[in-house]
């Protein structure tokens, strides 16, 4: 069959085989892994080195519960307004949150502190504006879903991490998607201390050689203290912000019915951004897409 048959039509004299579905496709010449798919084995080597357990993450759509309310974020932060999330219209909202003993904690917990000894967000909390769907903003939203099951099959130490796409309205440009992937570690024990937090960061930071390490304290809806992590990067002659943490507030824990020693590190940053620094690339947008410098 040639293009010259398919113009002058005589293609329709012509007897073809049938198609053979089950035959093999040409072997490709060659391939390689994505800079990201690269970047991203080697921080899941360093997580599994470390005695991490990989999140489940596949699911992009989440409950407002999961991905805000279950983490204490109150409902009228800006984070979930339209010009940071993305909020599915069809269908808009999820039928009913099944956990209803821990939804009515978490709203007791939101309106006037729960039981950890804080005074909530003094506002009434709405079920309705918690099923909305969105595309998770973070996959903090999967670290507390793995916490409450935590919490319900039998407290136990543990070491989560995840590292997947997840989805901020923002506007495009050379240091920002709409999207990016997020690496994020939990380790939850018995009386874990912001110590334990800034050891830890120094270990984990240490695998990929950032080795002087600065710590900025921050603020996050969910953890507290919260700290921002600092590395100097000789290559660029600068302190570079390499990540979030934090130690994840009572007022969530204790929510979710775990123990009141127990204590949560959490530690996030983007695979984008040491991606980019590897590979020196300057726009976000040459990661995304066909390569565009061939
Ligand atoms: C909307 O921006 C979010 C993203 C992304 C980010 C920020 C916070 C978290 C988090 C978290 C968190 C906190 C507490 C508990 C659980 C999760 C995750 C990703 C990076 C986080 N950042 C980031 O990745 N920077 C980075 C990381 C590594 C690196 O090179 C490696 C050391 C060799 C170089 C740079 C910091 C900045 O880039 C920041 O401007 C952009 N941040």
């Amino acid at each position: 069959l040639t293009s010259e048959m398919l113009t002058n039509g005589s293609w329709k004299e012509k007897k073809f085989k049938d198609y053979n579905f089950a035959a093999d496709g040409v072997p490709p010449r060659g391939g390689c892994l994505h800079p990201l798919m690269k970047v991203r084995e080697e921080f899941r080597r360093f997580f599994f080195e470390l005695g991490f357990t990989e999140m489940p993450t596949d699911q992009f759509v989440e409950i407002g519960f999961w991905n805000f309310d279950a983490l204490y974020v109150p409902q009228q932060h800006s984070a979930r307004d339209a010009q940071d999330t993305f909020f599915l219209k069809k269908p808009a909202a999820a039928e009913k949150l099944r956990e209803t003993d821990y939804v009515a904690s978490v709203k007791n917990t939101h309106e006037n502190g729960g039981v950890s000894g804080g005074i909530g967000y003094r506002a009434p909390w709405s079920e309705e504006e918690s099923k909305k769907l969105v595309l998770r903003t973070h996959t903090t939203a999967v670290s507390s879903q793995m916490l409450y099951k935590l919490a319900k099959d039998g407290f136990k130490p543990c070491k989560y991490f995840s590292i997947d796409r997840v989805f901020r309205n923002e506007t495009v440009d050379a240091t920002h998607l709409a999207e990016f992937h997020q690496v994020e570690g939990v380790i939850c024990d018995k009386n874990l201390t912001l110590g334990d937090l800034i050891g830890f960061m120094k270990v984990f930071f240490g695998k990929m050689n950032a080795r002087e390490l600065r710590f900025k304290p921050t603020y996050n809806p969910y953890t507290e203290p919260s700290l921002e992590i600092y590395s100097y990067h000789e290559g660029l002659g600068k302190w570079v912000e390499i990540g979030n943490s934090g130690l994840f507030r009572p007022e969530m824990l204790s929510a979710m019915g775990l123990p009141e020693d127990v204590r949560c590190i959490g530690f996030g940053l983007s695979l984008e951004r040491p991606t980019m620094i590897k590979y020196e690339i300057n726009d976000i947008r040459q990661l995304m897409g066909p390569r565009v410098d061939l």
